[in-house]
């Protein structure tokens, strides 16, 4: 039993957020914890307000009476150690004051005040009359004070602000108002090209400028904000170290999340996961494949290895020394541990010099090892499922014999198509060999670059090449480099022969 009082002993920065629910869950309560969580903070909660909200606007508030408020604080304060108080909507004067009182008697790291007044829709969250004692009371305690634009503007007595020359004023007046530190939001800086805000720590100033995401989805930014400076600060950060990670957190989720539909309305909530999701959204425009890679594409044999008494890592490096344009690892034999290490020790030969490599068969292994893709055959994984689990990023790549499984393979999101056997081979057994003939028919009809494979090595490579469709691109080999004494020597000469047919085709 001590063993595992003492030992399991871990504790979490954590960040308590008094704020406001919104149902829509963009903003308030909710974009804080997720923001926490996301940044590896935990993030307790104090609701001062449940509101009726989505992405046309506030349809209600409803505010916790105060009393509530201050059990809500008492309960989460005495109990868990807080780093970081952070607050958000604050509906009246009553709860303000009990929250400065809260904060005096325990005592935590810092306090981080977003003075929420008015939603980008324009609905009042807080009635003017808080104004005084958010001044008086409020500010003097916070460690920093994260008003927009409309919310200096009301901290200081209704002074129009609309370029940053008037946020550093604004950013300097405010901070005579007692917090530590000041940052002015230019979210609502119009006609601006870059996202600007401007930070005071009483002494200095700091510009922090970030690309000016083209979105809708831009509901709760201020929050999320708020509540990542909470979140570094729990973490250890200084305050100018916190203000631009934060910052940084904000753009990343906002370009991540610039094209996702939620709600029918002007403002749309983000997505403050994108770390966890960023690798399986199909929808996000890179991609990162080059179809001249296929050129001469190197696949590895374990048997063949064993026979030359070889590691799998001192063959690839042979292949790509001789010249090969990108590698598949095909281990049929080996146990799942032994192939992952393996693959994981050519990722980083392949990855400095620039050749992608790719798994065979097994999505779980190329995603393990950080490969560059997989190519499946037609009776392993379908392309449209691997490139769910992939992401849009790796590259997929199918086995085709025939015009219509090229078109699947297209449909399924692949980006080519490996075609054959051409020729007999003896490295697969029972394989259907569709000749110069059915590699020219889906060739013909492919949308895909198309890569040949079977049989193919510096004897009759020009034959394949000399077929000369837009989309033939390269041809696969594993005996003919893998099955060599020299492999350097072997996949050079294959080289050559392949760039004097690409050459006399082009004639
Ligand atoms: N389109 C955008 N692209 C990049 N950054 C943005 C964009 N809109 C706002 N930001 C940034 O988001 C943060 C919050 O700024 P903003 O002025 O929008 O706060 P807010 O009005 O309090 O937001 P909220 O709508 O959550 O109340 C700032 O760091 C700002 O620069
Ligand atoms: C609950 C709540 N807090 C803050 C904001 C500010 O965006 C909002 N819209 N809703
Ligand atoms: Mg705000």
């Amino acid at each position: 039993m001590e063993q595992v009082e003492g030992a399991g002993k871990r504790k979490a920065p954590h960040v308590l957020t008094v704020a406001g629910s919104d149902s829509g869950a963009g903003a308030g309560i909710q974009a804080d914890l997720k923001a926490c969580g996301a940044l590896g903070v935990y993030c307790s909660s104090v609701i001062t307000a449940v509101t009726a909200q989505n992405t046309l606007g506030v349809q209600g508030v409803h505010p916790v009476p105060v009393d509530f408020v201050e059990d809500q604080l008492r309960s989460v304060l005495s109990d868990m150690e807080v780093d970081v108080v952070k607050t958000g909507m604050l509906p009246s004067v009553d709860i303000i004051k009990a929250l400065c009182d809260k904060i005096k008697e325990f005592h935590v790291k810092a306090l981080v005040v977003d003075p929420v007044m008015v939603s980008t829709s324009g609905d009042v969250l807080a009635a003017p009359a808080i104004l005084d004692v958010l001044r008086e009371e409020l500010l003097p305690m916070a460690d920093i004070v994260t008003p927009n634009l409309i919310e200096a503007s009301a901290l200081l007595g209704g002074q129009s602000l609309e370029t940053v020359a008037d946020m550093y004023t604004a950013a300097r007046s405010i901070h005579k108002l007692g917090p530590r530190n000041v940052i002015v939001k230019g979210g609502h800086l119009s006609d601006s090209s870059d996202a600007v805000d401007v930070f005071f720590d009483g002494e200095q100033f700091l510009e922090l400028h970030g690309q000016r995401v083209k979105t809708r989805n831009t509901h709760g930014t201020g929050c999320t904000l708020a509540s990542s400076i909470a979140a570094e600060l729990a973490k250890g950060s200084s305050m100018p170290q916190a203000v631009k990670a934060a910052k940084n957190f904000v753009e990343n989720a906002l370009r991540y999340s610039k094209d996702i539909a939620i709600g029918a309305g002007p403002q749309g909530p983000f997505d403050h996961f994108f770390k966890l999701n960023d690798h399986m959204d199909n929808t996000s425009e890179k991609r990162r494949f080059d179809p001249n890679d296929l050129f001469l594409y190197a696949v590895t044999d374990s048997r063949m290895n064993k026979k030359w008494g070889r590691s799998i890592t001192e063959a690839v490096k042979s292949v790509i020394e001789g010249g090969a344009t990108m590698v598949q690892l095909r281990e049929k034999e080996a146990e799942t541990r032994e192939f992952v290490e393996a693959a994981r020790a050519c990722v980083e030969i392949c990855r400095p010099r620039g050749v992608p490599l790719l798994i065979n068969d097994r999505v779980d292994v190329a995603l393990a090892c950080g490969a560059d893709g997989v190519h499946v055959g037609q009776s392993d994984m379908p392309a449209h499922l691997a490139r769910s689990l992939l992401g849009p990023a790796k590259i997929i790549g199918v086995s085709c014999k025939t015009p219509a499984q090229a078109a699947a393979a297209f449909a399924g999101g692949a980006d080519y198509v490996g075609c054959g056997g051409v020729f007999p081979t003896n490295t697969k057994a029972n394989n259907v060999t569709v000749g110069l003939d059915g590699l020219r028919t889906v060739c013909m009809a492919s949308e895909l670059p198309v890569v040949a494979i079977g049989g193919i090595g510096a004897g009759n490579a020009s034959s394949v090449m000399e077929i000369a469709t837009p989309t033939l691109k390269g041809v696969a080999v594993v005996s003919a480099v893998f099955d060599q004494e020299s492999i350097v020597a072997e996949t050079r000469k294959l080289k050559a022969v392949l760039t004097s047919a690409v050459v006399n085709s082009a004639v």
